[in-house]
């Protein structure tokens, strides 16, 4: 089984823009972290029809304005024509010292600054061409879905000193080394790490 030593309860946001590679690097963590119950990987609520990619919880924009109003998330954000939440229950899980993932927005980061005092942001980035390329190739989206996602990829910084940059152009188990390396060795980028036992 494997522990951890030292590892630092927060929340860590990854994000960057669409096709940048995200759902992948958090479904390459999750499967290397399956083990440990230290780190936990949110499941969101989305009022995206189901499809394949990312299993999330799949709700009418009726139900999610339900749920708002029953404050049922930690976090809310709207995009692409969709709204997404992550749910309360981060809360706790974050209260309990756990290392808690999810996939988040360029543009909540302001909201999600005052929200989670102990916030660790990853912003995954790859050149357009690639972007371009692995949107046509994914499938989820296509044509005009799809040129609003890269444009929108241009027009939003990410910059601050709680934010990491990872490059994922090279193979995805490089960037998600480097992911896995961030998420078990602490905020402050030393201290903590894992180990088999
Ligand atoms: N390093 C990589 N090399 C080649 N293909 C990749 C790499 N990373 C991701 N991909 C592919 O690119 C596509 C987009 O990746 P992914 O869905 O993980 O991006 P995303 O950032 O989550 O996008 P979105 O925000 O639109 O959900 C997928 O088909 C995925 O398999
Ligand atoms: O452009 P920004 O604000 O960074 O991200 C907007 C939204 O798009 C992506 O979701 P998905 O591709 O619809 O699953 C992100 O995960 C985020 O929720």
């Amino acid at each position: 089984m494997i522990v951890g030593v030292g590892i630092t309860g927060r929340m860590v946001l990854i994000v960057g823009p669409s096709g940048s590679g995200k759902d992948t690097l958090l479904d390459y963590a999750r499967e290397r972290l399956r083990l440990h119950p230290g780190f936990r990987f949110v499941r969101r609520i989305i009022t995206r029809p189901a499809s394949p990619g990312e299993d999330h919880e799949s709700v009418s924009e009726h139900e999610f304005q339900r749920l708002v109003s029953h404050n049922a998330f930690s976090l809310n954000w709207t995009a692409h024509g969709l709204s997404y939440g992550l749910p309360a229950a981060v809360d706790q899980w974050l209260a309990d010292g756990t290392v808690v993932i999810a996939n988040g927005s360029r543009e909540v980061l302001p909201q999600a600054r005052l929200r989670f005092p102990r916030l660790q942001i990853v912003n995954i980035t790859a050149p357009s061409e690639l972007l371009q390329r692995r949107l046509a190739e994914r499938g989820r989206e296509t044509g005009k879905s799809i040129r609003d996602r890269l444009a929108r990829s241009e027009t939003i910084e990410v910059v601050g000193s709680d934010v990491h940059n990872i490059d994922n152009s090279g193979p995805p188990a490089v960037a998600g080394e480097e992911f896995l390396r961030l998420l078990t060795f602490g905020a402050d980028g030393g201290g903590a790490h894992l180990e088999n036992s």
